[in-house]
């Protein structure tokens, strides 16, 4: 593992039962607090790639995706859970591993053929990352990459993202 892997293992706290009974929390709020830690995951990413636009995918993944895109010198787009965005959208549906959900992009939130890397903190079932991919290419861009904090490797989301770059920072 590497040193930045362990770093952010240590800056992850599980939390079991949350939020409902069977499922371990990964909160990642112990590492937004630790400035070493954050600014080293945003820097990692940030330098890792080329893109025009980064994706960050409400809640959590506006944390991590708004400073990264700063720091690269790119766009932030949002997408954001339904009913949110205040202009035309394009919408897509999907499960998670505890619940479902609808999220939105607008629809002119990409010049056509923008490179575009996604952002979040988990990787779970893959259902969110899945439908943000498909949200980003149905507006126009290209989906340069998926990258996240932590893979919950046991939940297979990577297999839902065929022929997608994803990288993972750790991979549990
Ligand atoms: O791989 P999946 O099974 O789809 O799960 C991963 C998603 O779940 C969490 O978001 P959540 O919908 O809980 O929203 P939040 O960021 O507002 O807490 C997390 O931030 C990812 O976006
Ligand atoms: N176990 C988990 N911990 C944190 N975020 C999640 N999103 C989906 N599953 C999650």
């Amino acid at each position: 593992m590497s040193d930045l892997s362990s770093l952010i293992c240590d800056r992850i706290r599980d939390v079991p039962d949350y939020p409902q009974p069977g499922v371990m929390f990964k909160d990642i709020t112990p590492l937004l607090a630790d400035p070493a830690v954050f600014t080293a995951v945003v820097d990692e990413l940030a330098g890792a790639y080329d893109v025009d636009k980064i994706v960050g995918i409400e809640a959590r993944g506006f944390i991590l995706a708004a400073p990264v895109a700063y720091r690269a010198g790119a766009g932030f787009v949002p997408i954001r859970k339904k009913g949110k965005l205040p202009s035309e959208t394009l919408e897509e549906s999907y499960d998670l591993e505890y619940g479902s959900a609808t999220i939105e992009v607008h629809r002119d939130a990409f010049t056509e053929g923008d490179r575009v890397l996604i952002v979040d903190d988990v990787l779970a079932t893959g259902g969110t990352a899945e439908a943000t991919v498909e949200l980003v290419r149905r507006a126009g861009a290209e989906v340069v990459g998926v990258a996240v904090l932590m893979e919950l490797a046991f939940l297979k989301g990577r297999e839902r993202l065929a022929g997608v770059d994803l990288r993972s920072l750790v991979i549990v």
